[in-house]
């Protein structure tokens, strides 16, 4: 039988395989409100087949949003919207994780408080643009404002805002949390030396630069336990406004303070997700020497070759995208050998129930 249908247990997380759905972010939640939308449970269970699904990517906080019709889990009111997604992927014996997110300059004063300048390690803007909405709810894409650096004094309070997201996603009923630390948002923008210009102690050294990321995950830990925090990285950015020193070195140095952590998961972004390098062999065994718990990768796999890591001991299990948003059965066809559907890209972001929940399964 494929090791992709071996049971896994991650920390806390008992996963009935090694398939996992990648955290997908759609754009259909409800604003105001930042509220996960009324098709989102029967889009969540139907993909509850994966061994653990990641919700698409949630803000921690009004400050944390960058892109319109993104879900958040900072209100009591959000806590209350996510509960129909957590039950229904519970009923039909699915397990998922709340992916808390910090979009730092990812973002643009339209979508911030007060139309406030958005944050990040230093005023250095994102060479990206930002998903906003018109009247119409249209996606638009659209360059992200200049940020304003933190003030040093500022940075206690963000790190609570991700234990108290951490609290609100367990009362939501999710099975743990995965620390968005990927992707060039708040967390890889104090990582990158690019982006990082700081002079305080959260800048400069690569310890430095690790502290926000190992605070937050410190305080994710305590809020909840280690055993249902995951984490991803993003170890070989693509874009130039994540250009760092070392990447290779300063990742190694973040995962080995991770596995020190007795953390559930590293989820690891690989370069396909934009385009980078191809991670080198040696620097994959640098990262399962670092780390103890369950290692996933993620960036467009094959099936053979996400066999052939895990039996090569690099992964422990294989996180699909685009394959599980025109796949909610993907493991049954993945099992079967059975055809894929294309995912139909228009539909992505923003929208209803086409190329949401519409997406044809093998029966
Ligand atoms: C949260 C995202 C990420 O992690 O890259 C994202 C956001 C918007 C579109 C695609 C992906």
């Amino acid at each position: 039988a494929s090791p992709l249908f071996e049971p896994l247990r991650a920390g806390a997380l008992d996963c009935a395989n090694r398939i996992w759905m990648a955290p997908l972010t759609r754009l259909r939640s409800i604003e105001p409100g930042d509220l996960p939308g009324p098709l989102a449970p029967l889009y969540y269970r139907q993909r509850a087949g994966a061994g653990l699904i990641v919700s698409e990517a949630t803000h921690i906080s009004p400050q944390a949003k960058g892109y319109a019709g993104a879900p958040g889990i900072y209100s009591d009111e959000q806590v209350e919207a996510w509960k129909p997604v957590t039950d229904a992927v519970h009923a039909a014996g699915g397990r998922i994780v709340c992916q808390l997110w910090h979009v730092g300059r990812i973002s643009h004063s339209r979508l911030q408080p007060g139309g406030l300048a958005p944050v990040s390690a230093s005023a250095i803007a994102a060479q990206a643009r930002t998903s906003l909405k018109d009247a119409n709810g249209e996606v638009y894409r659209e360059a992200c404002s200049t940020p304003r650096a933190l003030e040093r004094c500022e940075l206690p309070g963000l790190v609570d805002s991700y234990a108290m997201a951490t609290r609100r996603a367990r009362a939501a009923g999710f099975d743990g949390v995965e620390i968005h630390a990927a992707h060039g948002y708040l967390l890889q923008q104090f990582l990158a030396a690019a982006s990082n210009q700081r002079d305080d102690d959260y800048g400069g050294s690569i310890e430095n630069r690790a502290r926000l990321c190992l605070q937050v995950v410190d305080a994710v830990c305590a809020e909840w336990a280690p055993e249902r925090v995951g984490i991803r990285i993003y170890p070989c950015p693509a874009a130039a406004d994540l250009a760092d020193d070392d990447p290779d070195g300063n990742a190694l140095y973040l995962v080995e303070q991770l596995g020190r952590r007795g953390l559930a998961y590293l989820h690891v972004s690989e370069p396909d997700w934009a385009g980078g390098p191809e991670l080198r062999p040696q620097f994959r065994q640098g990262l399962r020497a670092r780390f103890p718990g369950v290692i996933v990768g993620a960036g467009n796999y094959q099936v053979p070759e996400a066999v052939e890591r895990i039996q090569a001991g690099l992964i422990d299990a294989v996180a699909f995208g685009r394959p599980f948003i025109a796949n909610p059965d993907l493991p049954a066809r993945i099992r079967q050998g059975a055809p894929w559907n294309t995912p139909e890209p228009q539909s992505f972001y923003g929208g209803g129930a086409a190329g949401y929940t519409d997406y044809p399964t093998l029966e």
